[in-house]
């Protein structure tokens, strides 16, 4: 019985290591571009698309398995159960394995760049991941200094997007700009929706994250602002002709929107309870992302 409960609590922190929702922040960037792509086109190559959407899932894994290792260097880490470098008590290990993953994942776009013979996929990807380095690694570790977001917003929204979008039409689109801005804002939510209960460490490990500098209380009240922005920035987009009337089906991913808010201002303060606020956060960004990608698709569908 004791051995059972070992096993289920330990199978339960090594997937909090891996953190498989996470992975739905490469799959929303891709599949909005390539929508928009479709709107405007009517044609998808389906190998870029896919090539894309593995190497994306791959550099995201280093992402998180470098995260463990540099976090583990500062001491932030120390009471973090569920970070791969305790449970292995092998940093070179996963340093190394996070390494294999990048090399996997910028060889998958560097033959999207060779199918096109244009390089500014592979740039536009690379550029990304030194900026996802400089988020958690030496000699920068941005993130201790509170400017993930921003970094996150920029990776994940104009860059991503812009690298998928042109991966399908070699050319560049106003519109996947304007819905760059709407998935940069819903996966930066994440981040900042990740430090709540972080705090005490943050603190303690001179981690400036924008709640350590804002306080839980004024946080909560920036994320109505940012959660009201998704659904304010569409309206403008189809009012200005930029999106299609589909994409107000964006709206369909309100409720988790709501639930967030709610669940954040009611728990800012508490540690154990706004802890999985991250989480609704990544169903509100994973909703809101397909329902967008659906609505650009419906627009080419129903040409
Ligand atoms: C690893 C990230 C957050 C974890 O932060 P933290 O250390 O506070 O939390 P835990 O240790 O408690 O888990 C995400 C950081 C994202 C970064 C700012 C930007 C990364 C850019 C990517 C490389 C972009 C990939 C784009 C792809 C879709 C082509
Ligand atoms: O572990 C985390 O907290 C996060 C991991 C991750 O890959 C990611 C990507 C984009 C935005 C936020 C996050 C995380 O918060």
């Amino acid at each position: 019985m004791t051995t059972k409960l070992i096993e289920r609590s330990n199978s339960k922190l090594w997937l909090a290591a891996i953190k498989p929702p996470m992975y739905t922040v490469a799959v929303i960037p891709i599949s909005v571009g390539t929508a928009i792509a479709f709107a405007e086109t009517k044609t998808i190559n389906s190998s870029i698309f896919s090539t894309f959407l593995i190497s994306a899932i791959l550099i995201i894994a280093w992402l998180n398995l470098t995260n463990d290792v540099f976090d583990s260097e500062t001491g932030i880490d120390k009471n973090k159960a569920h970070s791969l470098v305790n449970l292995t008590g092998n940093k070179a290990l996963i340093f190394w394995l996070a390494n294999l993953f990048l090399a996997l994942g910028v060889s998958g776009i560097c033959a999207i760049s060779w199918w096109q013979q244009d390089p500014t996929v592979i740039l536009l990807v690379v550029l990304c991941c030194a900026l996802g380095y400089t988020y958690q690694g030496p000699p920068f570790r941005l993130g201790y200094q509170g400017l993930g977001e921003f970094i996150c917003f920029f990776t994940f929204g104009p860059l991503a997007l812009a690298a998928a979008y042109y991966s399908q039409t070699q050319t560049w689109s106003a519109t996947n700009f304007a819905a760059s801005i709407i998935v940069g804002i819903t996966t930066s939510i994440i981040l900042f929706c990740s430090h709540f209960h972080q705090i005490a460490d943050d603190l303690a490990a001179g981690k400036k994250s924008p709640i350590v500098r804002l306080g839980t209380k004024k946080g909560a009240e920036l994320l109505q602002w940012l959660c009201g922005s998704v659904y304010a920035l569409t309206v403008l987009f189809v009012a200005l002709r930029m999106f299609p009337i589909w994409t107000l089906l964006i709206f369909g991913s309100v409720f988790f929107a709501i639930d967030l808010c709610r669940h954040v201002t009611n728990y800012h303060d508490q540690p154990t309870q706004v802890s999985n606020s991250k989480f609704i956060a990544v169903t509100l960004h994973f909703s809101s992302g397909l329902l967008l990608a659906l609505g650009f698709a419906l627009l080419a569908l129903s040409r």
